[in-house]
């Protein structure tokens, strides 16, 4: 071959690259074009049945000297790149409560205290509101600790609705009278969008229960008030539900909204639920929201609530919810796995040391 005659082949090669560059370039421009219309209709990215039909096609249409496994390959590889640019694009966007949409951590301001500033938070009480002294009772051993928040539930969740069911609004009456006495903020759990307005003078914080994780025109409710929303993971939802329901909230004008792992379905029964305390580094990564580990609900017992508190604060955790009765026995729900104010003084004094 002389030079002369490389020199031509190359230029036409040249003139070929340029074509299949505009071609590539076309082609991208559509792949684009089709990833937008994947996310409208919420559809995966990789369409493998899409790849092989192509594929087939091109196979019959070949007529060499390009091999069918040099073709294959080829196209695979448009393939890849061409999926990989549809899932950064969309990616892009992201979800508010998303890291890659806002890097520094959502820092909540629940009446003058700030929850996911790096100091951890601690939420104490009983499971439900039972009596004007019960809640006094607890206030003033919370208070006595320094601490700031109490909770319990006057809308309770229960499994069976022959259970006791809660004491509405006089409930949460009678706890934000020993909060305010004691100076503690309130966190109680709200179940339906139409209690939400006769509910907010008294409550600091609304906590919305596993239960209802994905009750999504609750999820929009609490998107229009400007109360900090908690919200529990979902019995068995994944992180990524759990992460979509924070957004609703989010995306519905509210963005204070902190997350509670409360611990998973699985097939162990030595615990209550078991706590996925990887959730709370993978959500601290990929969200921005305050994390709090519910220690109760997540172990159902009360012997291990030490080393679950300390190893949900090891792993990044913001906060720490637990149930704190002054006679568990008698308690109306979660009987079992309350603490009595004696070992609520023991478990403290561990956990701060
Ligand atoms: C472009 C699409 O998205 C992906 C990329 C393909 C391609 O590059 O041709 C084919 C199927 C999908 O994996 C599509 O679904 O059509």
């Amino acid at each position: 071959m002389t030079s002369e005659n490389l020199t031509q082949l190359r230029n036409r090669i040249d003139e070929i690259n340029d074509q299949l560059l505009d071609l590539l370039n076309e082609r991208t421009a559509l792949v684009e074009a089709i990833g937008r219309e994947k996310d409208k209709q919420g559809l995966k990215k990789y369409d493998p049945i899409r790849e092989q039909q192509i594929i087939e096609k091109l196979r019959e249409k070949n007529q060499g000297p390009l091999t069918d496994e040099m073709l294959i390959h080829v196209f695979k590889e448009i393939f890849k790149v061409s999926v990989k640019l549809q899932e950064e694009k969309s990616h892009k966007k992201g979800l508010l409560v998303s890291r890659k949409n806002k890097l520094e951590d959502t820092v909540i301001d629940v009446q003058g205290d700030m929850i996911g500033d790096g100091e951890p938070t601690f939420v104490f009480g009983p499971c439900s509101v039972e009596s004007k002294e019960q809640m006094e009772r607890v206030a003033k051993n919370l208070s006595e600790k320094g601490l700031k928040y109490i909770r319990g539930g006057a809308f309770k969740p229960r499994t069976s609705p022959y259970d006791f069911q809660g004491l509405g609004i006089e409930g949460l009456k009678m706890m934000s009278e020993a909060a305010k006495k004691y100076g503690l903020r309130v966190v109680s759990e709200i179940m339906d969008a139409g209690d939400l307005e006769a509910a907010l003078p008294y409550v600091d914080v609304i906590q919305i229960g596993a239960r209802n994780m994905q009750n999504f025109s609750l999820l929009k409710a609490l998107g229009h008030i400007n109360k900090p929303v908690l919200l529990k993971r979902g019995l068995s939802a994944t992180i990524e539900e759990f992460v979509n329901a924070a957004e609703y909230i989010a995306m519905h004008g509210n963005p204070n909204v902190m997350l509670c792992e409360r611990g998973i379905r699985t097939y162990e029964k030595a615990t209550r639920n078991t706590l996925d305390i990887s959730a709370v580094p993978i959500l601290k990564r990929e969200t921005h929201l305050p994390v709090f580990v519910d220690i109760t609900h997540s172990t159902g017992r009360k012997d291990i609530l030490l080393p679950i508190a300390k190893a949900a604060l090891a792993v990044g955790a913001d906060g720490i919810m637990a149930e704190v009765h002054p006679n568990p026995m008698l308690a109306l729900s979660d009987a079992n796995q309350q603490m009595s104010l004696e070992e609520f003084d023991l478990f403290y004094k561990k956990l701060r040391n």
